[in-house]
């Protein structure tokens, strides 16, 4: 079977991680966190509060989709952690060997603002809106689903296996 990339996406603070390392601990797969692949300058310009452009965005994803080239040619599937919040990034993330499955982990505004303030992180609450506005859900024809971030760690995490499984994906 061809290896599968499942790309956990949403806003900042929408659960991406914390979904994503549940998952990984029960599957095993190799894990990366799209954060990890900044450039020093994206971290300082989201911490000062500004959102990142296009420009700063394209060599993030081209290095993380390198990333998964290089488990794709070892036969790997891995878990990916990236906001992916724009059509044209997940394009970027699929052009390449493997499936690549995107889940979008959803909740309120309210609910994540006030999880966001409560976590030691880089994107503060005050980032959401942008976050937010440049947000574009999966379009019909992608491959991937939506997961309801609103419950427990434990039942968002269910949910998302469950997808995956229904899918026969895991
Ligand atoms: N289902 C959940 N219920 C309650 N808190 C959650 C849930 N999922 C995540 N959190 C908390 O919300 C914050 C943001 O989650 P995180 O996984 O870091 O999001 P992201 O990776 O999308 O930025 C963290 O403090 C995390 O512990
Ligand atoms: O998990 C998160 O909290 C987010 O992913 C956050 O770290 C930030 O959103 C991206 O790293 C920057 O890229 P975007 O501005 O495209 O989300």
């Amino acid at each position: 079977m061809d290896p599968i990339h499942l790309v956990f996406m949403g806003v900042a603070g929408s659960g991406k991680t914390t979904a994503a390392e549940g998952l990984a601990a029960k599957l095993g797969w190799p894990e990366a966190e799209a954060d990890d692949f900044h450039p020093a300058a994206n971290i300082e310009k989201m911490s000062s509060g500004h959102p990142l452009t296009d420009e700063d965005r394209w060599p993030w994803l081209r290095k993380l989709r390198a990333w998964m080239d290089k488990n794709s040619e070892q036969n790997s599937s891995t878990i990916v952690t990236c906001s992916a919040l724009k059509r044209s990034y997940r394009d970027l993330l699929r052009n390449g060997p493997g499936r690549v499955c995107f889940v979008h982990m959803q909740a309120p505004a309210e609910v994540i603002e006030e999880r966001m303030a409560k976590r030691d992180h880089f994107m503060r609450p005050g980032m959401l809106g942008s976050q937010f506005d440049t947000l574009e859900d999966l379009e019909e024809g992608e491959d991937g689903f939506t997961v309801s971030a609103l419950g427990t760690k434990e039942e968002t995490l269910q949910a998302v296996e469950d997808g995956l499984s229904e899918r026969g994906l895991i």
